[in-house]
């Protein structure tokens, strides 16, 4: 678990976290979500002992990241900006790393072979194209069998093949019970990826919710012959209806099949009968512009 509490940073005159306070919880998915500069990658910086905060704390698992004597198991991350001497290849980079905290040559085959990089294990990392580099980041963050795992949009630079690799991967973190917090500015991915969602603006907090929460109830488009009646069928039925022009009505708090139903046996024509899925990005834009 991961916990945040009226956490502030200021860069001089510019206040880029700006008491924020969330838990991110084990056993889901969290996506981190926010326009550019809203504040993500401080707050990340944050919960893992990079940047002081101004005020306010950030504990990963109950205590301050720094203050974990083997941090790497207690938390991996992906962060931007990689360090990464580029001269090494990618086994001894986690070699390297593995060394420090005591993990054998067997967890760094595993993780390179979870991040599909055994075959180029020996090649200089220094050479890798962006989309090896975030897979062996990614590595690098799974080589402690961490509880917790924070990336920080670890989709960029991946081809499809990464993209849906990243998306079963941090499912099935989850599923083992893992806290998994990711930033992404891809809301596609966020919708079939996370569970919940922590949206941030000006490094304030906007919603803490869950996913289905904020996308808000499907609706329905209908078109028909018999419009006005048909209305009154669905909002006895408890459907929220707002009627359009040329016979179009939409449809809330009713699926396609009840409609379809409803209107048979009022014998009622439809000509259209369309489900619409609420999608994140519209809920997003509409939040961040609020
Ligand atoms: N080291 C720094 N010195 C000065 N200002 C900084 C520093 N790091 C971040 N900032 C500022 O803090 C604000 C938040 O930046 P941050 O990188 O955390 O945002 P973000 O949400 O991760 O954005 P992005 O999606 O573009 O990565 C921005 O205004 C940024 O310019």
């Amino acid at each position: 678990m991961i916990e945040v509490d009226e956490l502030v940073k200021r860069f001089g005159t510019t206040t880029a976290v700006d008491g924020l306070s969330f838990v991110v919880r084990a056993g889901r998915v969290t996506g981190f979500l926010g326009p550019n500069g809203a504040g993500k990658s401080t707050t990340m910086r944050m919960i893992l002992g990079l940047d002081r905060p101004t005020s306010g704390r950030a504990t990963v698992g109950g205590t301050a990241y720094r203050r974990h004597r083997a941090p790497l198991t207690v938390a991996g991350a992906l962060l931007e900006g990689r360090a990464l001497h580029r001269g090494r290849s990618a086994r001894e980079h986690l070699l390297g790393l593995a060394r420090t905290h005591g993990i054998g040559r067997h967890r760094v085959d595993e993780v390179l072979d979870q991040a599909g990089l055994t075959a180029v294990a020996g090649r200089r990392a220094g050479g890798f194209s962006l989309g090896m580099g975030q897979r062996l980041g990614i590595a690098a963050a799974l080589l402690g069998d961490p509880a917790v795992v924070i990336l920080d949009e670890p989709v960029n630079g991946l081809d499809p093949d990464g993209v849906l690799w990243i998306r079963t991967l941090l499912r099935r973190l989850a599923a083992e019970g893992r806290t998994v917090l990711v930033s992404s500015h891809l809301m596609s991915e966020m919708a079939v990826t996370a569970d919940h969602l922590l949206v941030i603006g000006n490094g304030r907090l906007l919603a803490d919710t869950g996913l289905d929460e904020l996308l808000g109830q499907d609706r329905c488009l209908v078109r028909s012959p018999d419009a006005a009646e048909l209305r009154e069928v669905l909002v006895a039925r408890g459907a929220t209806v707002t009627a359009g022009a040329a016979g179009l009505l939409e449809v809330a708090g009713l699926g396609a099949e009840a409609i379809g139903a409803a209107a048979a046996e009022h014998r009622l024509v439809i000509h259209e009968l369309a489900p619409v899925k609420a999608s994140l990005e519209e809920a997003y834009m509409a939040l961040v512009r609020s």
